[in-house]
């Protein structure tokens, strides 16, 4: 039994547009995702977040929630994948690309799910309304899942 292996991941929801980056290199790399990454030895997930986010798209966003939280496993691979999912409405900066993402906005109602993880397509949604939600997605390879659940979590 391994330990789970921490990630995060960063959404920012302005209104009807949300930010997304072109992973260049890497793990997902030529797939629109959110931004984020391993936590690192000594910071808490949020720490991380806040990193990544700065790291990967230039900007900050103070105000991000931790929205929900989707393991994922891939088949052959002991150790899962645990990705904390945050979310932001403001930011501070100018998104800008670096060597790791090339940043685009989206309208909400035009994602580009045919180029993300598949998964994204069922999550997404409640991610957009402002859901809290728990996940679990089980890959065969890059491009398939074979199993998944997703609970919307009460907000009360
Ligand atoms: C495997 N599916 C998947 N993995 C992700 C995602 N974001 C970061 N990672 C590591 C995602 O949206 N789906």
């Amino acid at each position: 039994s391994v330990p789970n292996k921490l990630l995060t991941l960063v959404l920012i929801h302005q209104n009807t547009r949300l930010l997304l980056g072109m992973k260049k290199r890497g793990f997902g790399v030529g797939r629109w995702n959110g931004f984020g990454g391993k936590v690192q030895p000594g910071e808490t997930i949020l720490e991380g977040a806040e990193r990544e986010l700065l790291e990967e798209s230039c900007v900050r966003a103070p105000d991000m929630k931790h929205i929900g939280r989707i393991d994922f496993e891939f088949v052959g691979e002991p150790q899962i994948m645990e990705v904390h999912v945050f979310k932001a409405t403001e930011f501070e900066g100018e998104p800008a690309e670096t060597e790791e993402m090339r940043p685009q906005w989206f309208d909400v109602d035009s994602i580009p799910f045919h180029t993300m993880w598949p998964d994204d397509v069922l999550w997404f949604p409640l991610m957009l309304k402002g859901s809290k939600f728990k996940g679990y997605f089980k890959f065969e390879g890059m491009d398939k899942y074979l199993e998944y659940n997703l609970e919307e979590l009460d907000q009360s």
